[in-house]
């Protein structure tokens, strides 16, 4: 999923690099994002607590959106993790895309003039 999510970001790379967007991703996410040209706030991997860094920045306010391609065919160490991103996104109401056609819906919506 690391590999579809870093080709999304390079299909939207207009809208994801303008002023408006700071990007923040868990360890090796970000890296990838970073060799593909994106400057990214590159937080723990994900098995070492990456995911519960960006829930926190999402209780606290300071993320307001979240894409996270969650694969269903696989199981991760730190599921409890990945649920409590899902779930905190969800307290605070902060828009939240777990596969590419609602990211690809959640970034169109946001990237339309207003
Ligand atoms: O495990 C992840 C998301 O739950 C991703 O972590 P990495 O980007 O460090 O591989």
């Amino acid at each position: 999923m690391k590999a579809k999510l870093v080709e999304f970001i390079k299909d939207h790379s207009a809208f994801l690099k303008s002023e408006s967007v700071s990007l923040i991703a868990t360890g090796t996410t970000g890296s990838r994002a970073e060799e593909a040209g994106f400057k990214v706030m590159k937080l723990l991997s994900g098995p070492l607590g990456g995911d519960a860094q960006i829930a926190a920045r999402v209780a606290e306010g300071k993320c307001n959106m979240v894409l996270f391609f969650k694969d269903p065919l696989a199981k991760h160490p730190h599921e409890p993790d990945i649920n409590m991103l899902i779930r905190v996104c969800d307290v605070h109401n902060v828009p939240l895309a777990t596969n590419e056609a609602t990211a690809q819906l959640l970034l169109k919506a946001i990237s339309l003039p207003s």
